[in-house]
């Protein structure tokens, strides 16, 4: 559970070079669905590479509270033992999901088609975000939601005791909304089917294959048509959990803002549907290569390299590529400060829905920082300065949003004058090494207990 301490200030300062190996922690999507289907499962998973965010270990107490046997084995090792599809026992407390939607949202999904009863909460943060995007899709199996006003934390779902499979267009582009049905379905007994316009990751999909269940995905002229067949036995799996590029994605951004830096992020998934900030960085003329391309547990994987890369330029990010990298823009936007010309994002509206109101968060950081930014409700346009131009100085509001945070610390490495937060704390949601993982690199971070 983050956010409900004492807020942590945290500086960061121009460094010389940034070298070296960056291991990144486990994936944060694939972590929080291991110990899902785990939970759902009959017989032990056991898990290496556990992201062990706080994100993460919320969802972990939420399957106790759900009656699944969760231990921590130590150094990223855990194991779950399952009380399979329909199993899960009616939670005495409240369900607190801390600072995360995607275990929330998923929880939600997996709880909705048992006839048990469960209240939700959260941080500040996740009881302003958005939840009928996935209570309304859970209505249609039979499961009835009573929260706040607009849908939002707390909130309580009583399960359909008599759930009837159903088949839903995802109307925003959504992986947790997506997921949340597809755990719902599992449920339900028949044919439940999702339809999703615009491919986001596919980490359940896959997963629920693994697992043994009867999936079929179609590209049709409707999108992507996901089938699955209702009450399967889901059997136990061995998962080694791949890093997540998602936090590669701060190590890659500061090597190529620093001069001089040339460091090695090690066993990336580059899954597609999660690679779209490396495609972009690419475009923008960065030096960033993949080594040793490799295969690791269905995944593709590779070691990523990146360089100081002086004569970056803007780009236009197309819509189409958002939801494959919608939790870097963040840190993009601070590459594009140190670019030649324009970026421009668009169709990005999902970003104004997340931990925080990204877009405006990082355009007042900005902007105090003497970057010039433009926006609009589904888009927003970064001017860059170039390398060296960027001024600095100010001190933004992180808002509870641990890639906010993240992305300002980056920045500061590469400006004139240092660069603040006013609470670095959420940072430990997703990437609690990433203060000694920088500084052992050779960035200048004070105030960092992540
Ligand atoms: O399914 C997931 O694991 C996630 C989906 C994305 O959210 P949306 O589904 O809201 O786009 C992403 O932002 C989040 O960090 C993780
Ligand atoms: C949006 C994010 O997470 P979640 O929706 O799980 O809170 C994120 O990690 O950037």
């Amino acid at each position: 559970m983050s956010g409900h301490g004492t807020p942590v200030p945290m500086t960061s300062r121009a460094c010389g070079p940034l070298t070296g190996v960056a291991e990144v922690p486990g994936d944060k999507s694939i972590s929080h669905r291991s110990l899902i289907l785990g939970a759902l499962s009959v017989g032990e998973t056991r898990i290496t590479g556990l992201l062990e965010g706080d994100d993460v270990l919320d969802t972990a107490r939420a399957m106790r509270a759900f009656g699944a046997t969760v231990t921590d084995h130590g150094g990223g090792a855990w194991s779950v033992q399952g009380v399979g599809v329909g199993g899960f026992a009616e939670p005495s407390g409240v369900i607190d999901c801390g600072n995360s939607g995607t275990g929330v949202r998923l929880i939600m999904g997996a709880m909705a088609t048992t006839g048990i009863t469960a209240t939700f909460t959260g941080d500040a943060s996740l009881c302003g975000r958005p939840m009928g995007r996935v209570t309304d899709p859970l209505a249609l199996f039979g499961c009835r939601a009573h929260g706040r006003q607009g849908g939002r934390l707390p909130m309580t779902l009583v399960g359909a005791a008599d759930p009837v499979p159903v088949r839903y267009v995802v109307p925003v582009p959504s992986a947790q909304v997506k997921s949340a049905v597809l755990l719902a379905g599992l449920n339900a007994p028949g044919e439940t089917v999702v339809i999703e316009r615009e491919a986001t990751r596919d980490h359940t999909e896959r997963m629920l294959a693994g697992f043994g269940a009867e999936i079929d995905v179609e590209q049709t002229d409707e999108g992507r048509v996901i089938t699955l067949q209702g009450r399967p036995e889901l059997q136990a799996q061995v998962i080694a959990v791949p890093r997540d590029p998602s936090s590669a994605a701060f190590p890659v951004c500061a090597a190529l803002i620093v001069p001089g830096s040339d460091v090695l992020v090690p066993g990336i998934g580059l899954n597609p549907t999660r690679a779209g900030l490396f495609t972009t960085l690419r475009e923008m003329g960065a030096d960033l290569t993949y080594e040793n391309e490799r295969e690791e547990g269905g995944e593709p994987v590779a070691d990523l390299r990146a360089r100081f890369s002086p004569d970056l330029h803007g780009v236009v990010v197309p819509p189409a590529r958002a939801a494959s990298m919608i939790d870097e823009y963040p840190v993009l936007s601070v590459v594009a400060a140190f670019a030649q010309g324009k970026t421009e994002m668009r169709g990005v509206k999902e970003l104004r829905v997340k931990e925080s109101d990204r877009i405006d968060a990082m355009a007042k950081g900005l902007r105090a920082a003497g970057v010039t930014v433009d926006e609009g409700e589904d888009w927003w346009v970064v001017t860059g300065l170039g390398h060296g131009q960027v001024p600095g100085g100010n001190t933004a509001e992180s808002r509870l949003d641990h890639r906010i945070a993240m992305a300002f610390m980056v920045m500061g490495m590469a400006t004139q004058q240092p660069v603040s937060v006013d609470d670095g704390s959420p940072i430990t949601t997703s990437f609690p090494i990433f203060g000694p993982l920088m500084a052992s690199l050779g960035a200048l971070i004070d105030g960092s207990k992540a």
